[in-house]
């Protein structure tokens, strides 16, 4: 595998391109709400915004779908805009039907806690991460961030008095446009179709949650633009006409009268597998942030195995590179596509600004051991154990495990299934690829091949490779 330099001039990418043409450019927009000329020149003309999107406690961890809005947000960050990132602790409860056919299984009080906080310190730490990937790659002496804010909405939603909500707000929704929106039309069909169960009051009272949260981010923190994937274009719209009908209505506005910008919306497309089914916790095919549920080494060698086809447009919208260094990087990669130049850069890339360069690094370097063509030629033993213990994907061994059942144990197959495999010459053992072994191996003959005397590296197939700490 190669090394690619990169990063040429950033700088001047940054600072001379309007962001809405660059977003819209990488990918990354899929609807933007009316004036978008507005929005546009206001930003142009220098305009500091604060963006907002919410995320739902549902899962311990955020996942890569969930990082494609927050990418625009990123990109706004590194201009000097705010940030600002809701957790649902009081919207988790209720539960949004967008997007989804079935109502959602009910979450302890405790789980959904924990999962508030763990999204907490995941946001935090990729804004940060995001910031010190942008600092470490630009050269501008004085670059100029925004600031990064993160809210929960248990903290407004606790104080609001059902009576008092209805009496002021609840004359201002409508429910013709509440009946009107994809998230329940769709349930609603389905219903009539007798394809589910219907849809509960609290999903659809969902939008006005979501709504009410934009009109106290506009009035009380002069947030002005909500971001989120396309599936949330209804509950983002619902805020907008909530802002409008309240303003001049309400003396909060007063505080904001000045506010030129907003409010607005601004969708992402949805991330979908190559069968078009979208990337989520609810279809379970998620790819999420939280190491220890899946490894910076996983996060590398998923974006390592993106299809050529995907390649140049996962570039854009998952990493910071210029759009002229992709596009260079793209036309390398279209020369060759074995050499797999366009994924190594997009693993790298998008395991530093998730994870920081050590990890990005480490996972390169286990990549290019265990895959790469060369690999295990210039892989010193002792510095692979060394990375692989510490990023957590070794499985425990037993020296005293004879082939078969190392197999069996490891790979999770049948000792029949163990032994045709092996007399098949599809197993082959240690860090050089062509080690393929016929017969089964006695515990002493398998503890030959330890690398650093601890670990092994156990092959089946093309496919799949086992680091085993053997003790
Ligand atoms: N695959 C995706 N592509 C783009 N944006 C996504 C994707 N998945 C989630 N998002 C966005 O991330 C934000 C937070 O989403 P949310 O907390 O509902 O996660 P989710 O994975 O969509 O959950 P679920 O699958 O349970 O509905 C929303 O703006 C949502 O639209
Ligand atoms: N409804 C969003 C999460 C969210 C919650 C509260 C908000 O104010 C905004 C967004 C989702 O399910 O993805």
């Amino acid at each position: 595998m190669k090394h690619f330099k990169i990063w040429t001039r950033i700088t001047r990418c940054y600072s001379t391109k309007s962001v809405i043409s660059e977003l819209e450019q990488r990918g990354l927009v899929s609807q933007i709400s009316q004036p978008k000329d507005i929005l546009i020149q206001s930003l142009d003309t220098g305009s500091k915004i604060k963006l907002y999107c919410g995320v739902d406690p549902t899962a311990r961890s955020i996942h890569l779908g969930n990082l494609v809005p927050m990418m625009i947000l990123l990109h706004f960050y590194i201009r000097g805009h705010d940030i600002v990132n809701i957790i649902g602790g009081a919207t988790g409860q209720v539960g949004d039907p967008s997007g989804r056919t079935t109502a959602r299984n009910e979450m302890l009080q405790q789980e959904r806690l924990n999962n508030v906080n763990n999204i907490s310190s995941q946001l935090k730490r990729f804004f940060q991460n995001g910031k010190e990937y942008y600092l470490r790659k630009q050269t501008d002496q004085s670059p100029k961030l925004g600031t990064h804010f993160i809210r929960n909405n248990l903290d407004w939603w606790k104080d609001v008095n059902m009576l008092d909500f209805l009496a002021h707000y609840g004359k201002h929704i409508r429910i013709q446009q509440m009946l009107s929106r994809d998230s329940v039309t769709s349930r609603l069909s389905a219903t009539s179709n007798s394809k589910t169960d219907g849809l509960g009051f609290n999903e659809f009272t969902y939008q006005i949650l979501q709504a009410y949260d934009f009109y106290h981010l506009y009035t009380k923190e002069g947030v002005s633009v909500q971001v989120g994937g396309n599936d949330q274009w209804g509950n983002i719209v619902a805020g907008i006409d909530l802002i409008q009908r309240l303003s001049g209505k309400d003396s909060t506005f007063e505080a904001n009268k000045n506010k030129k910008v907003g409010p607005y919306g601004i969708t992402v497309p949805l991330l979908t597998t190559a069968n078009g089914i979208k990337f989520g916790k609810s279809a379970g095919n998620a790819i999420f942030i939280d190491p220890k549920m899946n490894t910076p080494f996983d996060l590398y060698q998923f974006f390592y195995n993106t299809l050529d086809e995907d390649t140049e447009k996962f570039l854009n919208i998952f990493t910071l590179l210029p759009q002229e260094e992709i596009k260079s990087i793209s036309e390398r990669h279209s020369q060759n596509r074995s050499l797999h130049v366009g994924q190594s850069v997009l693993a790298k890339e998008v395991t530093e600004l998730i994870h920081g360069p050590k990890e990005a690094q480490d996972a390169e370097y286990i990549s290019n051991a265990l895959f790469g063509d060369s690999g295990s030629e210039t892989v010193d033993g002792d510095t692979l154990t060394k990375i692989l213990s510490h990023t957590g994907i070794l499985q425990n061994g037993h020296k005293d495990w004879d082939l078969l059942e190392t197999l069996v144990q490891i790979a999770k197959v049948s000792r029949k299934e163990a032994r045709r495999r092996i007399e098949q010459g599809s197993v082959s053992v240690g860090l050089q690829r062509g080690n393929t072994i016929t017969e089964n191996l006695s515990p002493d003959l398998l503890n030959n091949h330890l690398i650093s005397n601890r670990v092994l590296i156990l092959r089946l197939g093309k496919q799949k490779v086992y680091p085993i700490l053997m003790e």
